[in-house]
């Protein structure tokens, strides 16, 4: 028994990531606001808008799970989401060079009101920078569109020299953590609402 699903993002990397756990799912993006709010700490504020996402989506599509996720970059306590311009990606990057960060995701999992979460935390080690580096990474355009200024899974990948935690989290979707979490969630929900469920022509 299926429930069905909904990815609530514009990622093709979380498309791409959550084809490997599940045959088929809608793609519908959630626009929030991603601003943080003043004083809140890293992981409260990925989660937040995890859920966010996942609700807004939910609320429109009532008849799906809805899966979301946000990733951040932690780096000496200043959260780091995309860049704006090329300024702000070369301060990120200045701020990685040659240290420890955290990547944080947070996959929220949404049917109506109800909403499953966690946060997945992942330590990354960049080697130094130069300029050169920074100014050459930016150029290629990948750093854009990404928290901290880097995709480890594309040419970023030559500045991490290890990692400690899960990888698919650091690209935008912990693999593990998601299928547990679906798993969670549509067992829940059957167990809760079977009848409501088949009636509805959510599930057989
Ligand atoms: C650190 C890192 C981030 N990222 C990506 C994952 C996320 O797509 C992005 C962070 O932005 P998010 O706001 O988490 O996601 P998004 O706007 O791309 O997609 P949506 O909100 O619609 O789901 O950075 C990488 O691809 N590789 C990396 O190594």
């Amino acid at each position: 028994m299926t429930v069905p699903l909904t990815l609530a993002s514009a990622s093709p990397r979380r498309k791409e990531l959550l084809s490997q756990l599940w045959p088929s799912f809608a793609v519908i993006p959630a626009d929030i606001d991603e601003t943080p709010h003043v004083g809140e700490q890293p992981r409260a504020h990925v989660t937040r808008l995890a859920q966010e996402k996942a609700l807004t989506v939910s609320a429109l599509h009532p008849h799906t799970l809805v899966l979301a996720a946000d990733t951040i970059v932690v780096a000496r306590g200043e959260i780091l989401g995309k860049p704006e311009n090329d300024q702000d990606a070369f301060t990120m990057l200045g701020l990685l060079s040659g240290q420890e960060h955290q990547v944080m995701t947070a996959i929220s999992v949404a049917f109506t009101d109800k909403v499953f979460s966690q946060c997945v935390e992942t330590q990354v080690w960049f080697r130094p920078l130069s300029n050169a580096d920074i100014t050459e990474y930016w150029a290629t355009g990948e750093p854009a569109d990404k928290a901290g200024a880097y995709g480890i899974q594309g040419l970023g990948g030559r500045f991490v020299e290890r990692i400690n935690g899960s990888y698919s989290a650091v690209v935008g979707l912990p693999l593990v953590e998601t299928e547990h979490l679906l798993q969670q969630a549509q067992q829940t929900l059957v167990k809760q609402y079977s009848g409501e469920l088949g009636e509805r022509g959510i599930i057989d």
